[in-house]
């Protein structure tokens, strides 16, 4: 899979499907992506050097020499860090390291637009050692050979600049269209839930399982995959979980989860208990590298498998937001839902079940949304909070 070449085609579509009637009102322009999708680029030419290492894979290899120089159980101490990437790429290159540039999806895919190299966000820095606390990189990793390949960081929603004069040529945009850094694609679902008390959370169904919860203590476990971004004076607690909506696309097509979906009783507890990983490999509520898929045995009734899968992933949702609360996060109060799965009434009847709190779509559950909200914020920081 060309993931770059599908990334950019995917960004100029969108740029296309905007009616050129409405193209010169575009005021400002953000973006979100996959947390800790980590791309190694020249960073005078802009070339790729390699190939994208994508947000779920571990760089396994760097986790003892990453734990050596990270405080214990640091949010960088996951195979799945972009720290562990970055150093994993350190480790195997020999060329390249006086001008390599570590960028995110979010910020490359951002570059695309405005042209200026190797500005981040502190949500998507995060996983490389970024302390939105200390708003810098802490000395630990600033003292290491690696760290000249770092990306200056921002708050999320901060104007970079004007689109780049082809941009503006080639689809018609005003020249004071301005572009915003972003965000992650869970902390977007986030921003586009709307929760702004301490205890709301917001669950998206994506491919993936992502939980952010607003608390007003930060929390850090890489035991348990738990980490915390900053949301303004307050904390994101979460994780991201490999179970989720893309194991269900392995087995069902969207229309057989509907049709499935209504045959089944949301007040009836399953049976069946499954672990629904797609590949080895977990990351939240439980971070082992080694945890294997639990997907039988498969009864004869899809109707019975499907709420099966669907109450085990509720299950381990309940997990996570015990954990949270364990770990000193403000204990969760409502629930609502972003993603593929937040169309699934039955789901969240049966999420609200297990989990023992309420449970309900979000207004808006498309992450991209939470981008817009950025790229208000970025055009004028007033009109956000009339919005
Ligand atoms: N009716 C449904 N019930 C549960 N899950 C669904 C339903 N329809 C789609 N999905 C799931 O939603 C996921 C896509 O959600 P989306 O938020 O677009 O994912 P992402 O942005 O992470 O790729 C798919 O993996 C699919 O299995
Ligand atoms: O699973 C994912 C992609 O869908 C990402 O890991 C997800 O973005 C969670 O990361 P973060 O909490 O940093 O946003």
């Amino acid at each position: 899979m060309d993931w770059v070449r599908s990334w950019k085609v995917t960004l100029l579509s969108l740029l296309e499907d905007i009616p050129l009637y409405l193209r010169p009102l575009i005021a400002s322009i953000s973006v979100d992506g996959t947390s800790a999708t980590t791309m190694l680029i020249d960073g005078n030419s802009g070339e790729m050097l390699g190939r994208p290492l994508l947000y779920n894979e571990s760089c396994a290899d760097a986790l003892p020499e990453v734990k050596s120089i990270a405080p214990e159980n640091h949010t960088v101490c996951s195979g799945s860090s972009t720290l562990c990437k970055l150093v994993s790429w350190w480790n195997v290159n020999d060329s390249n390291k006086q001008s390599v540039l570590l960028l995110h999806q979010a910020d490359w895919l951002l570059w695309l637009l405005h042209g200026k190299l190797g500005i981040s966000d502190y949500n998507n820095a995060l996983k490389v050692g970024y302390d939105p606390e200390i708003e810098s990189y802490p000395a630990w990793l600033l003292s290491q050979p690696y760290s000249r390949a770092l990306p200056s960081v921002t708050a999320p929603g901060t104007p970079i600049g004007p689109l780049k004069e082809d941009i503006l040529l080639q689809y018609g945009f005003s020249k004071d269209c301005v572009v915003c850094t972003g965000t992650t694609d869970s902390i977007a679902a986030f921003l586009a839930g709307r929760a702004t008390k301490p205890g709301k959370a917001v669950t998206s169904l994506g491919s993936t399982l992502a939980i952010k919860l607003l608390s007003t203590s930060r929390i850090e476990d890489a035991r348990y995959g738990v980490y915390s971004h900053r949301l303004d004076d307050k904390w994101l607690v979460g994780g991201a979980s490999n179970i989720g909506g893309a194991v269900l696309r392995q087995i069902f097509t969207d229309e057989q989860l509907e049709k499935l979906s209504e045959q089944i009783d949301p007040m009836v507890a399953s049976p069946l208990d499954y672990y629904p990983l797609q590949t080895t490999g977990e990351r939240f509520p439980v971070a082992d590298p080694n945890m294997e898929p639990k997907l039988h045995p498969r009864p004869k009734s899809d109707v019975e498998y499907l709420h099966g899968i669907l109450e085990s992933i509720a299950r381990i949702e309940a997990k996570a937001y015990n954990l949270l609360k364990d770990l000193g996060a403000t204990p969760v109060e409502e629930v609502f839902t972003a993603g593929g799965g937040a169309k699934n009434e039955k789901w969240i009847k049966i999420r609200e079940r297990v989990l023992g709190v309420p449970v309900s779509r979000a207004l808006q559950t498309e992450a991209a949304y939470g981008a817009a909200l950025l790229a208000l914020q970025g055009w004028g920081k007033d009109t956000v909070a009339s919005v």
